[in-house]
C-alpha cells in the first residue's frame, strides 16, 4: 500500500482530524494545502522556494502535460519528480475537470471524451485507459481517476448520468492501473444531491481505493451548499482513508472543510491572484497594485514573517507589478503560499489543542472584516 493516512488525533468538537499521509516520496502532515503546479512548475517558484513557504506536496495535471511537453517526454526524463526537480510527493489530477471545462470543445461518450486542444485546436480522445497510461508515465505518487464533473447547476438526471459514468470509468481505471508505487484515488461525484452523493460514495467505497477525491464542488455553487454536501457526505466516509476536496479553496473554505473532516485541498487561487497583484492578509485581501499603496512603505501584511514581508514594502512591490518586473509577482506568490501554509499550520495546531472552532471564529472575524 504505497499511500496511507494515519490519524494522529480527532478534534474534540468537530470532524477535523490531524493525520500523517505516507507516500513513496515521504510523509506529509494533514490537513494539507497542496500548491498547484499545472505545467510541472508552481508558477514563478523554484522547488526550494515552494518548500520554504511550507509546500510539501504539489499538484500537476494530466491534461496539460499530455499536450505539452507530452507524457512520453516526461517519462524519458525519468518521470515528473526528476523532470521538475521536486523530491517530495506529487499528485496528478486526471484532467477530468479540464476537459469538461472546455465546454463546446469537447464531446462525451461512454468510451471517453473527444476534445480539442486549447493550444492549437488539434483533436484528442481521452479514455480512462489513456489517462491511466499518461498518469503512470508521469509517475506521481497519487493519480486521480478519470471522472466526469457535473456542472452547477444541473438537472438531477445529468448528475445521475455523470455519477454513473464516473463509477464505470473508475472501474476501467482500476482495471488498467498497474503501477505499485502510485496510489489511484477514486473521485466522488453526485452534484449537490445528497442521495446521489451517498450513492457515488458507496459505489466507489466498494472498490476500495486508498483515498478519495470529493469532486463536483467549487464549481460555482454557493459555499453554504458545498458545506451542506460535505455535512451529509463525510459521515459515511471511512476514517482510515484520505479525503481530498478538489479545487478548494479560499481561507474560509479551507477552515470549513477541515471542520467537516477534509484532509487534502488544492486551489489555484493563492498563486493565481498573486499574479494579478492581490494578496491574502490577516485583514482580508489587499490589491497591492492599487494607487493607494504607491507611498505605503509598510509590508503587505504586518503580521507576516515571509521573505517578501520581511524585506519589501507595498510601495516597492506595487512598483514592480506596475512595471511588469517579474520579481513583483514572485514576491506576491511567495507571500500567498506562505500565508495559506501558515493558516494550515495554525489549523493543525488548533486541532491538537481541541480549539478549532475558536480558531475559526477568531480568524474569520478579522479576515472577513477586511
Ligand atoms: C476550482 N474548483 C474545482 N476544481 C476541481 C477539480 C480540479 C482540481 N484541481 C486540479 C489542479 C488544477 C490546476 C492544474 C493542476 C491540477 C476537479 N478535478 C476532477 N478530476 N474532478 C472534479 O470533480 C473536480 C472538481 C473541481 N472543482
Amino acid at each position: 500500500m504505497p499511500v496511507k493516512i494515519k490519524i494522529e488525533k480527532k478534534e474534540k468538537h468537530t470532524r477535523a482530524r490531524l493525520g500523517k499521509l505516507t507516500t513513496p516520496h515521504g510523509e506529509v502532515e494533514t490537513p494539507i494545502f497542496m500548491p498547484v503546479g499545472t505545467q510541472a512548475t508552481v508558477k514563478t517558484m523554484t522547488p526550494e522556494e515552494v518548500k520554504e513557504t511550507g509546500g510539501r506536496l504539489v499538484l500537476s495535471n494530466t491534461y496539460h502535460l499530455y499536450l505539452r511537453p507530452g507524457h512520453d517526454l516526461v517519462k524519458e526524463a525519468g518521470g515528473l519528480h526528476k523532470f521538475m526537480n521536486w523530491d517530495g510527493p506529487i499528485l496528478t489530477d486526471s484532467g477530468g475537470f479540464q476537459v469538461f471545462s472546455l465546454g463546446p470543445l469537447r464531446t462525451i461518450t461512454e468510451e471517453g471524451v473527444e476534445f480539442r486542444s486549447h493550444i492549437d485546436g488539434s483533436k484528442h480522445f481521452f479514455t480512462p485507459e489513456k489517462v491511466m497510461e499518461i498518469e503512470q508515465a508521469l509517475g506521481a505518487d497519487i493519480a486521480m481517476a478519470f471522472d466526469e464533473c457535473a456542472p452547477y447547476p444541473c438537472e438531477k438526471e445529468y448528475a445521475v448520468a455523470a455519477l454513473e459514468r464516473t463509477t464505470r470509468w473508475a472501474e476501467r481505471c482500476k482495471r488498467v492501473h498497474k503501477r505499485e508505487d502510485q496510489a489511484l484515488f477514486g473521485i466522488i461525484q453526485g452534484g449537490v444531491f445528497p442521495d446521489l452523493r451517498e450513492r457515488s460514495a458507496k459505489e466507489l467505497l466498494a472498490m476500495d481505493f486508498p483515498g478519495y477525491g470529493i469532486g463536483g464542488l467549487s464549481v460555482g455553487e454557493p459555499k453554504e451548499l458545498m458545506y451542506e454536501v460535505l455535512d451529509q457526505l463525510m459521515p459515511i466516509m471511512p476514517e482510515d482513508k484520505p479525503r481530498y476536496l478538489m479545487g478548494v479553496g479560499s481561507p474560509d473554505c479551507l477552515i470549513e472543510g477541515v471542520v467537516r473532516g477534509v484532509d487534502m485541498f488544492d486551489c489555484v487561487l493563492p498563486t493565481r491572484i498573486a499574479r494579478n497583484g492581490t494578496v491574502f492578509t490577516h485583514n482580508g485581501k489587499l490589491t497591492v497594485r492599487n494607487a493607494e499603496y504607491a507611498r505605503d512603505f509598510r509590508p503587505m501584511d504586518q503580521q507576516c514573517d515571509c521573505y517578501a514581508c520581511r524585506n519589501y514594502s507595498r510601495a516597492y512591490i506595487r512598483h514592480l507589478i506596475k512595471t511588469d518586473e517579474i520579481l513583483g509577482i514572485r514576491l506576491t506568490t511567495i507571500h500567498n503560499l506562505h500565508f495559506i501554509q501558515h493558516l494550515m499550520q495554525n489549523i493543525r495546531q488548533a486541532i491538537r489543542e481541541d480549539r478549532l472552532l475558536e480558531y475559526r471564529e477568531d480568524f474569520l472575524k478579522v479576515f472577513n472584516a477586511g
